[in-house]
């Protein structure tokens, strides 16, 4: 088998900086296997190393991205095909970003993430892919100019808003709204201040918008001044407006 076809084998997988093949390809991923709770008590001592790697894993991803400089964290859904018009509006949303001076931050996969990247790439901007170990793994997309892998998807989103100015969600899945709520969640509780959230696409978001007002903020379990964190444009520059608008940086918060 030559180099290019072992790489787009299903029979590969990539774990860290290792690559495994055939026999040694494992049935579980490392976050599964951390969150089984499984019969065997053997399981438990194995957690004390595994805390180190979680560690290693901050001190990498801290490593990577300390001198990144201002950048903005872009989502959505994995499976958008380039002709879709969100994948389109992804591309021109991150050229925008970087002529406004952002590195754009991405989960390194296909879909909408794939177009964020490209987008900064073309532009001439920092394109940064933050890949998750996946049992179905595709790998990072091409246009991934500085991409750090991750086993834990908890030390992955602690990188998106740490590294990032604010948000930008276009529409998706579970992925996407796990992403999004993630970052409502840390500015209602002022884990984080001063980070805009912005949801691109208005036919997508604003039924869910409309559900969040009739129901969750009718039967009191937000506040007005939560869903005001939210805002729904159409248009990729009035994102990027938006999110220069409520730059930490420039607004003076902190976290
Ligand atoms: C086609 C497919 C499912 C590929 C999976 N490959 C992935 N690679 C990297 N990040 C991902 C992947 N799937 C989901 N995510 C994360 O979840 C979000 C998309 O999930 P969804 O498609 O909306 O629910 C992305 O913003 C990303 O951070």
């Amino acid at each position: 088998m030559t180099r290019a076809q072992a790489a787009k084998s299903s029979d590969e997988y990539r774990k860290g900086a290792t690559t495994l093949r055939g026999s040694k390809v494992p049935q579980t991923t490392t976050d599964q296997q951390l969150l089984d709770r499984g019969q065997d008590a053997d399981w438990v001592h194995t957690d004390p190393w595994r805390v180190m790697r979680i560690q290693a894993e901050f001190v990498e991803g801290f490593d990577t991205l300390a001198q990144l400089g201002p950048a903005v964290s872009v989502f959505g859904s994995a499976r958008l095909k380039p002709d879709s018009e969100h994948y389109a509006k992804a591309v021109q949303l991150a050229r925008l970003l970087v002529e406004a001076g952002y590195a754009v931050i991405t989960g390194g996969g296909p879909g909408t993430m794939e177009a964020a990247n490209r987008g900064a790439r073309e532009a001439g901007g920092t394109s940064v892919g933050l890949g998750i170990e996946l049992p179905f793994e595709a790998g990072l997309n091409e246009y991934v100019d500085i991409g750090v892998n991750f086993r834990y998807f908890f030390v992955r989103k602690t990188m998106f808003v740490k590294y990032a100015e604010g948000y930008v969600v276009l529409p998706g899945g579970f992925g996407t709204l796990d992403e999004l709520f993630e970052a409502v969640t840390l500015a209602q509780t002022r884990k984080v201040t001063s980070f805009p959230i912005v949801l691109l696409g208005g036919a997508f978001w604003s039924p869910m918008m409309d559900w969040v007002r009739d129901s969750l903020l009718t039967a009191g379990m937000v506040n007005e001044s939560d869903v005001e964190r939210l805002t729904v444009v159409d248009d990729p520059a009035e994102a990027v407006a938006l999110i220069v608008a409520g730059d930490r940086r420039i607004a003076g918060g902190d976290w």
